[in-house]
């Protein structure tokens, strides 16, 4: 049951969170276009979660209109909870209470709820569905929360920190399922820490650093526009390699040079490429780049480490 809507189907101006003396969040403006899927980005305390709460109808902004499906989420309850699907950071289940009798519980809050036997098969649940929420693995109950945000059949869905704790075949069968819905027009909002989802996922991206966007754009343009001109090249099966290594650790200034196991990384500033290049063919190696990503525009707007999402450069030693 589709709603016309003029303008943004979730439409954020001028929000302002504050606890206390604390302004978690300064003036914001956010947005998703009908059928869009828009990320929230930032470091830890940034305000991500505030935002997305006063988004939600659950937290009253200091500042601000908040319309989502061309109504005020805080004022009309009973509206948003049809039409919108909210995934919590963090949820607590009753301590007996099965994974069936949860989705039921949340089916019986709604008109026309979806098939909950369906959601829990497409998310991998259908073996727990009579185990206990609190026996679940971490991913399993991260799953689970997805389930019960989807089961109002939402048009718009909230999701804190998405896939948090999924291992990588969970991650993608929720990729998936996201991208399948929002294909039949599903409206996403979410947080994430994980960069090559957020760059796999979303239309358009926000960057929020201490309680401000400092940034917004296509994963694209911010590619284009703050990833930076380092090249990051890897050397397969070269860790330990320690002349090669010690050759281009004297290059010195422009030349980073990590070692991650059997891998060397450097990260080269484009004046320094040539002097590399001829180092690594004096030595018979062959570098593979790693092409600009959402992670090195992330780093260098917020001048902070990713989540863990920095594959190539995890366990690594700096020369
Ligand atoms: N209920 C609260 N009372 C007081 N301060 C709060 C409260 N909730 C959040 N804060 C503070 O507001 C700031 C923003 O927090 P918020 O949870 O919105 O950030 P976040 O970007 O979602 O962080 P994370 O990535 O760790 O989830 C932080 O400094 C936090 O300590």
């Amino acid at each position: 049951m589709s709603q016309q809507v003029s303008g943004p189907f979730v439409d954020a101006r001028d929000v302002t969170v504050r606890y206390g003396d604390l302004t978690a969040v300064d003036k914001v403006d956010l947005s998703a276009a009908e059928g869009q899927v828009v990320g929230l980005i930032g470091p830890n305390g940034s305000g991500k979660t505030s935002l997305l709460e006063c988004v939600e109808g659950l937290r009253k902004p200091a500042t601000g209109t908040i319309r989502v499906g061309g109504f005020d989420p805080a004022a009309d309850r009973t509206r948003m909870t049809r039409i919108a699907g909210v995934q919590l950071q963090q949820l607590v289940y009753p301590p007996r209470a099965t994974v069936e009798e949860m989705c039921r519980l949340f089916a019986s809050f709604y008109p026309g709820p979806a098939d909950h036997r369906e959601l829990l098969d497409r998310f991998g649940l259908t073996e727990q569905r009579r185990s206990q929420v609190v026996k679940l693995s971490g991913g399993q109950q991260q799953r689970l929360s997805l389930v019960l945000a989807l089961l109002n059949d939402p048009q718009v869905v909230f999701l804190d920190e998405l896939t948090n704790g999924l291992d990588p075949a969970a991650r993608r069968v929720v990729w998936d399922e996201l991208r399948r819905r929002n294909d039949e027009g599903l409206t996403v909002v979410i947080t994430s820490h994980h960069m090559e989802e957020v760059e796999y996922l979303c239309d358009r991206v926000n960057v929020l650093l201490k309680g401000r966007i400092v940034a917004t754009g296509t994963p694209s343009d911010l590619i284009r526009e703050h990833a930076g001109d380092t090249a990051r090249l890897v050397l397969d099966g070269s860790g330990g390699n320690r002349e090669l290594r010690d050759s281009l650790t004297a290059l010195g200034t422009g030349v980073r040079v990590q070692q991650a196991g059997q891998r060397l990384l450097l990260d080269v500033q484009p004046a320094r490429r040539a002097e590399v290049n001829r180092v690594l063919a004096d030595h018979g190696c062959t570098p593979r780049e790693l092409p600009p990503s959402l992670d090195d525009a992330y780093l260098n707007l917020t001048g902070q480490a990713a989540g863990p999402a920095s594959s190539e450069a995890d366990n690594v030693n700096v020369s």
